[in-house]
Formats: C-alpha cells, sequence, structure tokens
C-alpha cells in the first residue's frame, strides 16, 4: 500500500499488521507500533491469486490487466455480511496525551489503546458498510482543526469539466502519513485497509491511498450525484460532526440480495454508464429510494422505510467499493452518490466530512 497525495504517489511504503478472524476483524495495527514491520512493497513477490499486467505487447490496454473475481470487493470475513448483519473491529488509538520533544510533538508507542467499532453492512449493490464509532469524537474535532490551520480554500471539484458541481464547500488536503502532526491520518489508514482491502490488492504495487480530503459544506451546499472515479476502488467517507446527507440513488437493499430472485428486473437496475445512471436517477426520492446517509437530526423524512436509511453520528464512516467485483474491472454504476444540500437545522448549516480514497493506480491505465 502506497500512501499517495491525491493521484501522485509518495516513496513511502508501509506494510501493516492486522488479524482478521472468521467471525471478527481485528484492526490492532498502528504505525508506531508495527514499525518493525515494515516492508518495501517492492521487496514482497505477489501470491499466486494476485492481479498483474500482462507484458505492453498485448493486444489491447484492458487485456493486460488480470482482475481475479472478488479482488476488487471487500474480503472475508465482511463479503460474507448480510444486509444488516455486523461485526465487531477494533483499530489501535494512539494516545492523544502528546509531550514535547526537543519543539516537536511525540507519542508514547505503548500508551496506544485498542478502540472498538461496529461494521454493518447496509447494501449489497453496491457493496456498503457503515462503520459505527469508527472515530473519536475528539478524534474527528482533531482533524476539522488541522484542516483550519492548514488552510481551507473553495473546493474546485471537476466532474466531467463541469466545476460547478461541488457548491459552497470548502476543501484542505492533509497527508495521509505516518509523520507528525499527521499520525492520526495515517492511523485511520492502517485502521481501514486489512479489513476492507482483498489480498491481491493489498499487495500489488500500484495501490495507493490518497491524501485525507476534508471538507465543509455551507448552508446550501451539496455535490451533484457522481462515481468517485478511475482507479479509486474504495471509498471511506468519515462524518465529522454528525451531519450526513450522502445518497446513494440506486443501492439495493436487504430484498434485492439476490439478482436471480429480482422480479423487479435486475438488468433495468445495473446501468453501464454515467447518462444511464443520470437517467434511472431522474425521478428517485432521498429516502425513499435508493440509501440516505442521514444525521441523527434529520428529520425530514422520519416517515420513510427503515431499510433506506442510515442514521450516522459524529464519528462514523461509510465504506462504499466502486467496481464490480465480477473480474471486468469496470465502474459499478450504482455506486453513484451525492452530497445532499445542507440545511440550516442540521448543524447550523454546516457538514463537515472527509474521505479517504484507495486507489488501484493500475486500473487508471486500462
Ligand atoms: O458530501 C457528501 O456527502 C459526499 C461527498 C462525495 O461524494 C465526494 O466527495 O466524493
Ligand atoms: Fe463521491
Amino acid at each position: 500500500m502506497r500512501l499517495a497525495r491525491r493521484h501522485k504517489q509518495k516513496p513511502s511504503l508501509i506494510l501493516f499488521t492486522t488479524c482478521i478472524g472468521l467471525a471478527k476483524i481485528q484492526c490492532a495495527s498502528s504505525f508506531l507500533a508495527t514499525s518493525s514491520h515494515c516492508v518495501a512493497k517492492s521487496s514482497l513477490s505477489p501470491p499466486p491469486n494476485a492481479l498483474h499486467a500482462s507484458p505492453p505487447s498485448s493486444s489491447s490496454a484492458q487485456q493486460q490487466l488480470r482482475i481475479p473475481p472478488g479482488a476488487l470487493g471487500p474480503p472475508e470475513p465482511l463479503k460474507s455480511l448480510q444486509v444488516g448483519q455486523s461485526a465487531n473491529a477494533f483499530r489501535s488509538l494512539q494516545n492523544t496525551a502528546e509531550s514535547a520533544d526537543q519543539g516537536t510533538h511525540t507519542q508514547n508507542p505503548s500508551s496506544s489503546q485498542t478502540h472498538q467499532f461496529t461494521i454493518q453492512r447496509v447494501s449489497h449493490s453496491p457493496e456498503i458498510f457503515h462503520l459505527h464509532n469508527f472515530l473519536t469524537p475528539q478524534e474527528c474535532i482533531q482533524i476539522m482543526s488541522m484542516a483550519k490551520q492548514s488552510g481551507m480554500e473553495q473546493a474546485q471539484t471537476v466532474t466531467e469539466h463541469d466545476s460547478t458541481s461541488r457548491k459552497n464547500c470548502r476543501v484542505a488536503w492533509l497527508p495521509s502519513s505516518n509523520s507528525s502532526p499527521y499520525e492520526l491520518v495515517g492511523n485511520l489508514v492502517s485502521g481501514t485497509i486489512h479489513g476492507f482491502l482483498s489480498a491481491p490488492v493489498h499487495a500489488h504495487s500500484s495501490s495507493a491511498v490518497e491524501d485525507l480530503q476534508v471538507l465543509c459544506y455551507g448552508a446550501g451546499g451539496e455535490f451533484v450525484p457522481h462515481h468517485d472515479g478511475e482507479a479509486r476502488i474504495l471509498t471511506v467517507i468519515y462524518y465529522l460532526n454528525g451531519v450526513g446527507g450522502t445518497w446513494f440513488p440506486l443501492a439495493r437493499g436487504k430484498e434485492e440480495r439476490h439478482p436471480e430472485e429480482d422480479t423487479n428486473g435486475w438488468d433495468h437496475r445495473m446501468p453501464v454508464n454515467k447518462g444511464q445512471a443520470l437517467e434511472m436517477i431522474r425521478d428517485l426520492v432521498p429516502g425513499k429510494d435508493g440509501l440516505l446517509v442521514r444525521g441523527m437530526d434529520d428529520t425530514s423524512s422520519k416517515e420513510e422505510p427503515k431499510d433506506r436509511i442510515v442514521s450516522i453520528t459524529q464519528g462514523d464512516a461509510i465504506a462504499f467499493y466502486n467496481y464490480l467485483d465480477d473480474g471486468s474491472a469496470r465502474f459499478d454504476w450504482t455506486a453513484i452518490h451525492c452530497g445532499l444540500p445542507t440545511t440550516e437545522e442540521e448543524g447550523g448549516g454546516e457538514k463537515w466530512i472527509a474521505n479517504h480514497w484507495y486507489r488501484l493506480n493500475v486500473l487508471e491505465e486500462t
């Protein structure tokens, strides 16, 4: 797993140690505690089922990439969770009591604590998981203040040449690093990757995580429906102030588990490009259709069916997969989603979230 600055990779290479049990995921690793296990990825030979690119002489770029089915989705035990089922998980918290050391802040690895969170599947298509209590309230506050300190700028996200797709939103990027003062950001990565990335992806030399994108929407701020884009196989959104409002209009709930049993017509619900996806969601309504991730204070759709709503609180996260898991290496267009306009009622009109994007850069070349 490389640490990447947005699309550019940094040279630092870190291998994390994490135990994954059959019944539960244990993410007990931290950068500080596992520093003796750091291994340069280039020194690892890929496992037998690994992804690989054929020599450049192959006929087309698409043919060069061999993606085993299952590699771009969740590994076990998450893969086997049904909608509504949960697994307990742990990650190590760094000691927040920092000590001054020659003008810099250092942390004592021996004092790291284990933090428990719960991972619940909330959709099968796309694969979406709700991470209850992933961050502590203190960690949320720390991320928001680091973003403010680094100087937030107006977000200029461009989607399909449209730079107005994200409205009234400020952004900061924090390094996904294990170096001071960003250890917390790196710690979130180590708490996620082994549970959520398959072994072939994790072992691949082009796997990477982008810097943490911290976003603060003002009143009425929004992000129009979009797919997160090339090579971003896994998105993790952290909810930093308890305000939600992320909507997946095409997400499928419990009753739609098996495509072969889907009497509503599976094919009609699997768009193959953005145009089809936008057409399909045109008349859909947040709370009634798809899956709405909303804050506890959001009272706008109290009457809606429970299995269409995921209620988050501060420190919760959502993890979802952006590619189909069938070996085709194609976008999963059911992962189309948006940030709904923020309202004055929730969070005083401010919505704070942060995104981590886990990449498999070799996908960009196809
Ligand atoms: O604002 C949100 O809730 C979603 C943000 C998002 O999808 C993105 O930043 O890519
Ligand atoms: Fe997104």
